[in-house]
């Protein structure tokens, strides 16, 4: 453990990192780790689990990312060496970056910022036409650096910027698996829990409706104050946390689920925010069961889900792969946290990045401030980079 807290020294291409608000881990080493490329099932994890097992493992934790649309592969990774820590007191010693960051030799939006505008457009027009009510529109930007980042550094940063979230690296394999080297990880700090499961207690925290922070405290709080009264934004959070409650009802018999929205800050965007409490009604579905039954909620896919399941195929011109999918952790006894894989970059272990950002729209939605919104985004990202 290094002097300010964080497991993150000298963590290599295809270790696992993972903290909530509360829990850190990591992985030594990838030698023997048990790896899955697969379509996410219950069964399979169960394999997962029975694997581990007989590779003498004798407490597994399972790590994965499962993709936005789930019928493709997830990557799923049981380390054998896995380290635990309570997360060190924010705003204490921090250990400053070893060597020189990486500097960005290029960087290629896709699509153009003007094409993502177009698409917000696009969106507004079915509004007009009625069978669906929200979109969330992403973009990526692809970035080569001059050198290879140095985890440590990146983590460190996005930790010390994220104190709420969800802070991650975790591997993404292809096809074959079992080499020691992933095709790419995952890096990035989620805001947003999907799931976390203790026993028959489940908590879930969808966001939706986000604005802008700036350096100005009077206009940061009125900000702030706005969005806690947009009609635009209240209603693009009310169907998130509708569609959500309506799935939990099936599986939870005490739901507690506020009268309506608070605001959450991150360090670059204010979001509203809802905590729900549940109890489940049965002890077998796990956190990553109840994540998979919630995915791909309209946080981040749009309502109803199959139309803008449907629109976001037709409207991106890329594939999100492991971006806007679940990311998390799981025991073999059910209990674990799934976040959605927010605010974060595919890494390919050498020099090359792609960022995502996504954003909801809604009828009323004003395509400009939707682009800055996800420049915003990629840009928190970013300064953790280069
Ligand atoms: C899709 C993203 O954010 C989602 C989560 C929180 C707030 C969001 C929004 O206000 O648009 C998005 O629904 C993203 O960060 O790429």
């Amino acid at each position: 453990m290094s002097a300010d807290g964080w497991m993150v020294e000298s963590l290599s291409h295809g270790e696992i990192f993972f903290a909530s608000p509360t829990l850190q881990q990591r992985s030594h080493g990838t030698k023997g780790a048990v790896c899955a490329y697969e379509p996410v099932s219950a069964d399979g994890v169960r394999r997962l689990f029975d694997r581990a097992r007989a590779a003498g493992i004798a407490r597994p934790v399972l790590f994965g990312l499962v993709p936005f649309d789930t019928t493709r592969h997830a990557s799923f990774t049981i380390p054998v060496q896995l380290q635990l820590a309570p997360v060190p007191q924010r705003g204490g010693a921090v250990v400053a970056p070893a060597g020189r960051r990486p500097a960005v030799v290029a960087r290629q939006p896709v699509p153009a910022p003007e094409i993502y505008g177009d698409m917000v457009r696009k969106a507004l027009d079915l509004y007009e036409e009625g069978d669906v009510r929200k979109i969330v529109l992403s973009r990526a930007m692809d970035v080569e650096l001059d050198a290879p980042i140095a985890y440590a550094d990146v983590l460190r940063d996005l930790l010390r910027r994220n104190a709420q979230g969800y802070t991650f690296a975790v591997p993404a394999w292809s096809d074959g698996v079992a080499g020691a080297q992933p095709a790419a990880s995952m890096v990035g700090a989620s805001p947003e829990l999907l799931v976390r499961r203790e026993g028959d207690r489940v908590f879930i925290n969808p966001l939706a409706g986000s604005i802008p922070r700036v350096a100005d405290p009077e206009e940061d709080q009125a900000r702030r104050e706005g969005l806690a009264v947009s009609e635009k934004d209240l209603r693009e959070h009310g169907y998130v946390v509708s569609d959500i409650v309506r799935i939990l009802r099936e599986h939870c018999e005490e739901l507690d689920v506020p009268q309506g929205p608070s605001v959450i800050g991150t360090d670059a965007l204010w979001h509203l925010s809802t905590f729900i409490a549940g109890r489940l009604k049965s002890p077998d579905l796990s956190a990553l069961g109840l994540a998979c039954a919630l995915h791909p909620t309209p946080a981040i896919c749009g309502f109803p889900t199959a139309q803008a399941f449907a629109h976001i195929q037709d409207l991106e011109p890329f594939d999100r792969e492991y971006f806007a999918g679940l990311v998390g952790w799981q025991r073999e006894d059910g209990d674990g946290e799934w976040a959605l894989t927010l605010r974060c970059a595919r890494y390919d272990g050498d020099r090359r990045l792609r960022l995502y950002a996504g954003a909801g729209t809604v009828a009323g939605s004003d395509p400009e401030s939707e682009i800055r919104e996800t420049a915003m985004k990629m840009e928190t990202f970013m300064r953790a980079i280069a």
